[in-house]
């Protein structure tokens, strides 16, 4: 059976000023990697922080590792390798220091592991934190949630300010540490991340939730443009009536047509040409988040 390691149902933030969170329903499974994707001030961190017990809920309620978000706080904040949104770090201390202290706290840490990811992020872990950059606090931040392997990390936006480099180093981690059976919830708007691993995504707007699904899925569900390269002329009127495409052009002995759902059909048709070349374009994440920040366009005036 898989376990549920977070759950919410109906969870919800109003604050004094407006909405932060609308009523939530999320499930995420041991050993998935979800993405939490949005605009800013879509509610994010509210969720975020809600489900850390750093902020009340208005409504609902949340479980975290079995654990209630209401009730079991400290536990929470024990067990999940939290990355919040802005770190605040005391800036006398160096690194070192620091995973000491968080090690001593989470009773005892790897100096392996402390060494292994160091190295790996590329951090001077002797500096005082005050003095370091944007990005190296990030990557003191990240290595702090990761100490002690615990089961659930929770990351809000985790590669701000890093590096390309290291970027990728911290996304080669997380699936390292999917690999081991743990979960990772992260928030984020850098889209091209989170297609690269996420296992599903939801997309949140205005504080609600606008979508749940798989990265693939999601994709599937978007018009891939196609063109085609046939040995020989082809009649345009066998691909017009085709149902699943749409804007089809044949010119010079190429089809250039929009694909929409399943390409049974056209898979059979193109089978009786010789075809030279297929050329698609697949859509990426972002073409799927931005198709659905534009469909609700007029819902909120929301710059994205
Ligand atoms: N302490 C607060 N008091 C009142 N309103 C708040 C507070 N924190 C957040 N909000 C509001 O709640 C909504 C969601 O904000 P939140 O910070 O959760 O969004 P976000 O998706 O994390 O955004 P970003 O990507 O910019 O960090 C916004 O309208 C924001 O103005």
């Amino acid at each position: 059976m898989t376990t549920s390691v977070i759950h919410t149902q109906a969870l919800a933030k109003v604050y004094r000023t407006g909405v932060g969170l609308q009523p939530l329903n999320l499930e995420i499974k041991a050993g998935e990697i979800f993405g939490f994707l949005g605009p800013n001030g879509a509610g994010k961190t509210t969720a975020i922080r809600t489900l850390m017990g750093y902020l009340r809920p208005t409504g609902g309620e949340a479980q975290v590792l079995g654990l209630d978000v209401r009730r079991s706080t400290r536990e929470i904040h024990a067990q999940v390798g939290y990355l919040p949104g802005e770190l605040r770090l005391a800036p006398h201390l160096t690194a070192q220091e620091l995973f000491g202290i968080l090690g001593r706290l989470r009773g005892g840490m790897s100096v392996r592991q402390v060494h292994e990811l160091t190295d790996r992020f590329g951090l001077d872990s002797s500096r005082p934190l005050g003095t370091l950059s944007k990005g190296n606090k990030q990557k003191v931040g990240l290595i702090a949630a990761l100490l002690g392997q615990p089961d659930l990390l929770i990351l809000d936006e985790p590669t701000d300010g890093l590096d390309p480099l290291v970027h990728d180093e911290v996304l080669q981690v997380l699936r390292e540490f999917r690999r081991e059976g743990r979960t990772v919830f992260l928030s984020s708007h850098v889209l091209t991340e989170v297609e690269q691993v996420a296992d599903r995504v939801g997309i949140i707007r205005g504080g609600r939730l606008v979508t749940v699904a798989r990265v693939a899925e999601l994709k599937a569900q978007l018009p891939h443009r196609l063109e085609v390269r046939f040995a020989q002329p082809v009649p345009e009127s066998v691909f017009q009536t085709l149902p699943e495409l749409r804007d089809v052009q044949i010119e010079h002995q190429t089809l250039r047509c929009v694909v929409v759902g399943e390409a049974d059909h056209l898979i059979k048709t193109l089978a009786a040409y010789r075809v030279l070349e297929i050329r698609g374009h697949q859509p990426s994440l972002e073409d799927v988040f931005l198709s659905f920040y534009r469909e609700e366009a007029h819902v909120d005036s929301l710059a994205f």
